[in-house]
């Protein structure tokens, strides 16, 4: 904001008034009330211009007035001189108020532009006012600002003052560090040359110190050297003894394979304290998927090599999910014929050592029963089930009745040229109705019927089974002919095995546990050490001559008693002689356990109908009815066959009666039928059964001989006794009753061989 002198008195009073405001304005809006020096002197100058030229207007302004005061006064004179003249003539008159009338005019004009003029001062008047009291603010303002100018300036040089001590005050300070700081650069000065006088010390220590380092390196080298030896020394030992190593790893991983063997062995042994324990065997095979049922979801969890199975309830969760079972051997779904036969043929085999075995498939229907035991319909050779493979011999027979003793049993006879002992072995081969529940089954009608038969005999197979785990003093044979059938082999310390079949379809689950829960009570059940059916040319004989024995001995009995009813008839009446007639039959009848046993042997069949097996069953049952007409006619007993196809269960036949007068064509043949029905019988526990032959074998030192004949035969007894003693002594306890009863009975036996031959060979 330069304004020059000139500027300031040529510019109009206006434009001067705005130049005012706006540094008035400016101080304002900068709001500090600081008020360049500058400024002021040129805010000062310009109110002295203005003030100048209200003074200026002012006395132009009482100039003008006087002028035209002057000037009215003139006018005034004139017009008296005019009003004069104006009455001298009219003439000069009109002339002078025609000027006059223009003066008039003029004078408006001019009293106008006067008006104009005071208009014009009172404005100026006013605009001075105005400016009079902008300058007296500006003044004001000026003096605020003049006032904090000064306070500032004050307010600055007290600063300055302090500042000033202030800076002398550090300017002390700093002199003074700056003495100590010298002082300090002379100590580390006079350190640093301490500290290198010591480093130049240590220099020379640490250069010694690596000279002996450097001395004691070249050692080292030498040293390591030496132990390099060492350790090649070492390294050649090391492989030494590595290969030693290796050797012995050999020897390890020989004995590992070995320990495979082992474990077979282990399992062969086990199965030789299974043969001992007389554990039924339990075999799981799990069918694969039929065709269709593919992406199905499978309830078998794992399959163990040593018989494990887990399998799992997809329905529950958590441990209880899971169940784990352990048999014999599980055979997967991929197990294929020839393993399974693989596994069950020296089972099967031992028939051939004169044992009985069994062999029975249990599960559901279309868990793979038939396809264990037969195998599938129109199979090649690969294909063929168990029967097949153990019977090839008899897959003619097979073959016939494919279209219907489902039990396929077989008798195997042979006799050991060195030692002339008789085996005689029986096997059978069944294969059982399903065993889900009836209402799985859907039948109705007819099959209904037949459902719940096939499921009473699977349940009597069942209490049977039971009876055996509990080891129950009467175990049910007699309540289904498929019990009755399997009897020799369940309860006849034969060898049996037993193949639960499952299908791994999780729908099945509920039946798959059912079947896997009576396969565990099944492989639970002991039926004792299996007995090889072997007898030797000497016991033979002595048994032979034993049953002659008891022949002579109830032929002498007989003639005492008829002497004695002689004896009687001829002291008392004839009533007496019949009492004694019916007691003397008693005798003969079941005063004893064995006596009963003999009584009680047969049991009629009432006819079977066991499902898919009940028809074979049947005819097994029919071909033994044919038998037991055979053997009603010879009254045969002593063997299974003869049991089943006798009479009424629990009747007592009068044997004594019924055995005598039979022809013994076939003597020896009959006689192993009693031994072997005889062993196979030992175990019906009920009293009702019982072995002829364990009579027959077992006289029990006995009573004191009435008939003087007696002693010669108890004495020959005793020592055929004494010989037997070394292959049967375990089984001697019968009483002097028992013999005679025994001597009848041999006659009993033989007929019961020959129904048991003859009904093997119609089997065959
Ligand atoms: N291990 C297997 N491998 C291949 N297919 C099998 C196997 N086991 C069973 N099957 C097939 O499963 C189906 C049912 O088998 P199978 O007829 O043997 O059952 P089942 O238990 O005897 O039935 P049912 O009680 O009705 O006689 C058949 O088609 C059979 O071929």
């Amino acid at each position: 904001m330069l304004f020059s002198i000139s500027y300031v008195q040529n510019a109009p009073t206006q434009s001067l008034l705005s130049v005012v405001n706006g540094i008035l304005d400016e101080s304002i809006e900068r709001k500090n009330g600081e008020i360049p020096h500058r400024v002021a002197c040129l805010l000062r100058k310009v109110v002295q211009e203005i003030e100048r030229r209200i003074s200026t207007q002012a006395e132009h302004l009482r100039t003008q007035n006087n002028l035209y005061k002057s000037r009215e006064e003139k006018y005034q004179s004139r017009i008296r001189v005019l009003e004069t003249l104006a009455t001298g003539t009219g003439e000069e008159t009109q002339t002078v108020i025609n000027q006059l009338q223009q003066i008039k005019t003029e004078k408006t004009k001019i009293e106008e532009k006067k008006k104009l003029e005071e208009q014009d001062v009172i404005r100026l008047m006013k605009e001075k006012d105005h400016s009079d009291l902008e300058i007296s603010a500006v003044k004001q303002e000026l003096e605020i600002a003049r006032k904090t100018y000064e306070e500032r300036c004050l307010q600055l040089e007290t600063h300055a003052k302090e500042a000033k001590v202030e800076f002398n005050e550090r300017l002390k300070e700093l002199e003074c560090l700056l003495t100590d700081s010298t002082k300090k650069v002379k100590e580390l000065e006079s350190f640093s040359e301490s500290k290198c006088q010591s480093w130049n010390k240590k220099e020379n220590i640490y250069q010694s110190f690596l000279d002996f380092q450097f001395g004691a390196l070249r050692e080292l080298k030498v040293a390591s050297e030496s132990i390099k030896q060492e350790i090649l020394k070492t390294q050649r030992s090391y492989s030494k003894e590595f290969n030693h190593l290796g050797a012995k790893l050999k020897e390890l991983a020989d004995a590992a394979e070995n320990y495979h063997m082992v474990l077979v062995e282990n399992r062969r042994l086990y199965n030789e304290v299974q043969d001992l324990k007389g554990n039924i065997r339990v075999y799981c095979r799990i069918r694969p998927f039929l065709s269709g049922q593919n992406g199905k979801q499978t309830t078998i969890e794992y399959i163990g090599e040593n018989g494990e199975l887990v399998v799992m309830n997809p329905s529950k969760q958590g441990k209880e999910s899971h169940r784990l079972f352990k048999f014999n051997k599980v055979f997967g779904p991929a197990a294929t014929q020839e393993e399974v036969f693989l596994d069950t043929q020296p089972l099967i085999r031992s028939i051939l050592d004169g044992y009985n075995v069994c062999i029975f498939a249990y599960g559901q229907t279309g868990s793979g029963k038939t396809y264990t035991m037969t195998g599938p319909e129109a199979s090649s050779k690969e294909d063929w089930g168990v029967n097949y493979r153990a019977l090839n011999d008899l897959f003619h027979l097979s073959q016939e009745r494919r279209s219907s003793f489902i039990v396929l049993t077989v008798h195997v006879r042979g006799t050991d040229s060195e030692t002339g002992s008789a085996l005689r072995g029986s096997l059978h081969l069944v294969d059982l109705a399903g065993s889900e529940r009836v209402e799985r089954s859907e039948a109705t009608g007819d099959r209904l019927r037949e459902a719940q038969h096939i499921n009473k005999s699977l349940s009597a197979l069942g209490d049977v089974i039971f009876a055996l785990a509990q080891k129950s003093p009467h175990v049910p044979y007699r309540n289904s002919k498929l019990t009755q059938v399997l009897q020799s082999s369940l309860g006849g310390q034969a060898k049996t095995l037993m193949f639960v079949q499952l299908n791994p379809d999780v729908d099945s689950y509920s039946e798959t546990l059912s079947s896997l829960k009576f396969a565990e009570r099944v492989s639970g059940v002991e039926l004792g050490a299996a007995r090889s059916n072997k007898e030797g040319m000497d016991v033979r004989e002595l048994m032979e001559q034993v049953a002659s024995l008891k022949d002579t001995i109830a032929k002498k009995d007989e003639e005492i008693e008829q002497l004695q009813m002689l004896k009687d008839f001829r002291i008392v009446s004839p009533n007496v002689n019949g009492e004694k007639s019916r007691t003397s039959s008693l005798r003969f009848g079941s005063p004893s356990p064995s006596r009963h046993s003999i009584g009680g042997i047969p049991q009629r069949s009432q006819g079977l109908s066991a499902g898919k097996g009940s028809g074979l069953i049947e005819k097994a049952v029919s071909d033994q009815d044919n038998c037991s007409e055979y053997s009603d006619k010879h009254s045969e007993v002593g063997s299974q066959q003869s049991k089943l196809a006798g009479g009424e269960a629990g009747q007592n036949f009068p044997a004594d009666v019924e055995l005598l007068g039979l022809g013994d064509a076939d003597s020896e043949e009959r006689l192993n039928d009693i031994f072997d029905g005889g062993i196979s019988i030992g175990t019906e526990t009920d009293g009702s059964l019982c072995s002829p032959v364990e009579f027959t074998l077992i006289p029990e030192g006995g009573k004191p001989a009435e008939n003087t004949e007696k002693p010669k035969i108890s004495s020959k007894i005793a020592q055929i006794q004494q010989k037997l003693g070394q292959t049967a002594s375990s089984q001697l306890s019968v009483s002097k009753d028992s013999l005679k009863v025994s001597t009848s009975s041999r006659k009993n036996t033989t007929g019961a061989s020959a129904s048991a031959a003859k009904t093997s060979k119609r089997w065959q």
